[in-house]
């Protein structure tokens, strides 16, 4: 799935440097990481590697103590959590995020809702703007909700959902917030083989239909070596290799670290 439209221009995410201490643990050490507009790069390693913990940083739930994070550009230092997702990060957790009780559409709404961050206020004071922003993220959650194949479900309360329509649901409700580069944490956890070649269908053609810059972490490895065009590999919280999917199966350093061995 290799794709050589991929622009070689400025990294949509690009991270130099970062460390992370929790106490007296080094999570990461220096780990440096960019992804490009329009590709879809693996992030890999075996437990403990920092994997979490960049992503962590990258989304500003955990500060680094060293390094800088770009987004499109823009240094990320000092931007909050909650605004991450008005600057074009939207992210999916490894375990679920959803509203169980609320249905689909007003699930994925909330992507929407949260794209507009700041209006809120001015909604609060013109009924106009209540209006207005309230048919802007119903339209643009069906849209996306057809994009995913779900809009025969959109009334459905989100907890009576199997759950690979949940994790598809989830998806659509962070594609809703429009974003520069979607992260995911781990979403092949819990589903089946069949499940995992379907959820591999989606994201690739939701990267292909709006050219989006997608950073996946993921421990089945099919998945990874199916739909990245380039994968990073974290080693105790450092970078161990990077490379294509066929470069990284051959690597004896990553060979190594995953069968518990001093590289
Ligand atoms: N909040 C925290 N407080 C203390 N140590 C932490 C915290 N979060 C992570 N760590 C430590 O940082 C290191 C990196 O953990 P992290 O969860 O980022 O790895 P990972 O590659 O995502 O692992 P996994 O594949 O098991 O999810 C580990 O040693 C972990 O114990």
């Amino acid at each position: 799935m290799n794709d050589s439209s991929i622009e070689e221009v400025r990294p949509v995410l690009q991270a130099r440097d970062v460390s992370v201490q929790f106490g007296g643990v080094k999570a990461l050490t220096d780990v440096s990481l960019s992804v490009r507009r329009g590709e879809i790069c693996g992030l890999i390693g075996p437990n403990g590697a920092g994997k979490s913990t960049f992503l962590n940083a990258a989304t500003r739930l955990v500060n680094y103590a060293t390094g800088s994070i770009m987004l499109d550009g823009q240094p990320l230092e000092g931007v909050e959590t909650r605004d991450m997702i008005g600057m074009g990060v939207a992210r999916t957790f490894q375990n679920l995020g959803i509203y169980a009780s609320m249905t689909v559409l007003e699930n994925v709404m909330l992507g929407a809702h949260h794209r507009l961050g700041g209006n809120f206020g001015k909604a609060i004071f013109a009924p106009f703007h209540v209006r207005a922003l309230e048919r802007y993220t119903r339209e643009k959650a069906t849209a996306v909700l057809e994009e995913v194949g779900m809009a025969d479900l959109a009334a459905r309360a989100a907890g009576s959902l199997p759950y690979p329509l949940q994790k598809r649901m989830e998806i659509a409700r962070a594609l809703a917030a429009e974003p520069k580069i979607l992260l995911l944490d781990e979403p092949a956890g819990g589903l089946t083989h069949g499940e995992v070649h379907e959820f591999g269908e989606l994201v690739d053609g939701i990267r292909r239909r709006r050219n989006l810059s997608i950073l996946l972490i993921e421990h089945h490895m099919g998945l990874v070596m199916s739909l990245c065009d380039r994968i990073v590999v974290f080693h105790l919280g450092r970078n161990l290799a990077e490379g294509t999917p066929a470069e990284i199966k051959s690597n004896d350093a990553v060979i190594a670290a995953y069968l518990g061995k001093a590289a």
